[in-house]
């Protein structure tokens, strides 16, 4: 059983409720404490009595934050394009300001945090698939589990108003305590996969083929082009089934889960966009790919031939430059290996070049992310001109597939991962997502082959074969 000692929470919401009379304003109390290991996917599992359509899940490749988030005590979205990272952090700044935080042990990650994301090009215009999520849309959640550094804490955000009074503080102890003690819930299994679309396979093809001789003579470099898979099961798949795979096999990914309006936006990414832990930022160049060996010695020998193939190394080039030139605008240090290196996943391999950086003074993750999004590794270059012809080209919807999600926490400090290897789940259907960066060089059939092994991860965890 996990308990939760003393508490000032009574104390902090009895001065939030007079703020809030005095203010005429909502007043967030955030209490912190850490509690005995709680496991965050059990935590995110139990929570779906109560919670369904109001959870997250984070995970970062090191496991140096799994955050589980159950609730919604404040929703911060904003469609269309103008200003939408200030507007959000505006309002995130003035929701904070007035807050009463009761914490002790100040760990990144914990205390008021909000979680969500930016659509990848709010001037697309939309099709009704991504209608439960914003162009920007973010959860404050009412209990939140951290695991920071291996040490477990426990969230709790209570929003008081003028209209409140000392009961709050008995219903929030009573809400805590159903969620600190629901048991642990058997995972289900996935429900029969009995459909698997391809959408448009052939005019994506073409497309790249129309783009490859456009790009020949162009001040187009790179662009990158998606498509989508869209899965149909027997029955509603639940969130939690995908996840719990994801955990297991995709483990030095991202892994994410977003709930909103009765979607989940899942996946297991491997690409970072920017991180901020306090004046350190770290970023990620991940461009040019190959499969999996069956076995060390073929492995080895692919991915030799991925550090040395122009094709993909120019690929590669084109967002270590632009990602180079977004941080040194903000950045007084940027340290960036001159070669890149290999990340393998476990269907995929990719050249990579870590970033690392000493933030200037004062300068906000969403401002890093608004400049690196979308970096060539998912636009193209130039920035612009490469989203205007994907804007033009692609037939899908991208919504939040390759764009920034991550969390922002009240002192700063966040984490936002490039949302690939992801999927919209939707009850008995599911949209996957998959791209890869075209340059002049690209040939339309392995370009083809290069999306179905990225398809891979999501479709194996929906219970899926490969194609
Ligand atoms: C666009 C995707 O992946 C991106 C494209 C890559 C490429 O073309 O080589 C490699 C990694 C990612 O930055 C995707 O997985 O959907
Ligand atoms: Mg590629």
């Amino acid at each position: 059983m996990v308990t939760i000692q003393e508490t000032e929470l009574r104390e902090g919401i009895l001065s939030a409720i007079r703020l809030a009379k005095e203010t005429v304003q909502p007043v967030l109390v955030s209490e912190v404490q850490k509690i005995a290991d709680i496991d965050p996917f059990s935590f995110f599992n139990a929570g779906r009595e109560q919670f369904l359509g109001e959870r997250f899940f984070w995970k970062d490749p090191d496991s140096r934050h799994i955050i589980a988030g159950l609730g919604n005590c404040r929703l911060i979205q904003h469609d269309g394009v103008r200003g939408r990272f200030t507007k959000t952090e505006k309002e995130w700044n003035r929701f904070i300001e007035t807050a009463v935080i009761l914490d002790e042990y100040k760990t990144s990650g914990t205390g008021p945090l909000m979680f969500g994301g930016f659509s990848f090009d709010p001037l697309k215009e939309k099709t009704g698939l991504w209608s439960k999520f914003s162009d920007s849309h973010f959860h404050v959640p009412k209990y939140m589990l951290t695991v920071a550094g291996g040490q477990a804490y426990f969230t709790s955000n209570v929003i008081c108003t003028q209209h409140d009074d000392a009961d709050l503080y008995e219903k929030v102890l009573q809400e805590r305590q159903i969620i600190l003690l629901a048991q642990k819930q058997p995972v289900l299994p996935m429900p029969a996969l009995q459909e698997v679309i391809e959408i448009a396979p052939e005019e994506w093809k073409e497309s790249v083929s129309e783009l490859v001789r456009e790009l020949k003579d162009s001040p187009l470099k790179k662009v990158v082009l998606a498509r989508e898979l869209r899965l149909r099961f027997s029955k509603a798949a639940e969130a939690e089934s995908v996840l719990f795979r994801l955990l297991k096999e995709q483990q030095g990914s991202f892994i994410f889960a977003f709930e909103s309006n009765g979607d989940c936006f899942i996946g297991a990414t491997p690409e970072r966009l920017v991180k901020k832990e306090g004046n350190s930022v770290f970023s990620a160049c991940l461009a040019g790919s190959i499969g999996r060996g069956a076995d060390s010695d073929s492995d080895e020998k692919l991915g030799r031939s991925l550090l040395e193939d122009q094709k993909n190394l120019i690929e590669h080039q084109y967002v270590v430059d632009m990602i180079r030139e977004a941080m040194e605008e903000t950045c007084d240090e940027v340290i960036i290996p001159a070669t890149p290196q290999l990340m393998k996943m476990k269907y995929i391999q990719h050249l990579y070049t870590p970033v690392i950086g000493k933030n200037r003074r004062g300068t906000p993750i969403f401002s890093l992310v608004d400049r690196l999004h979308p970096t060539p590794a998912l636009g193209g270059l130039p920035k612009k001109l490469a989203v205007e012809k994907i804007r033009e080209m692609e037939r899908l919807d991208r919504g939040y597939y390759a764009a920034p999600l991550g969390w922002l926490d009240h002192n700063g400090n966040g984490e936002f991962a490039v949302a690939i290897r992801s999927a919209l789940l939707q009850g008995e259907e599911a949209s996957l997502f998959a791209g890869c960066g075209i340059v002049a060089d690209s040939d339309a059939d392995s370009e083809y082959r290069e999306t179905s092994i990225k398809f891979r991860p999501m479709l194996n965890a929906f219970g899926g074969n490969n194609l």
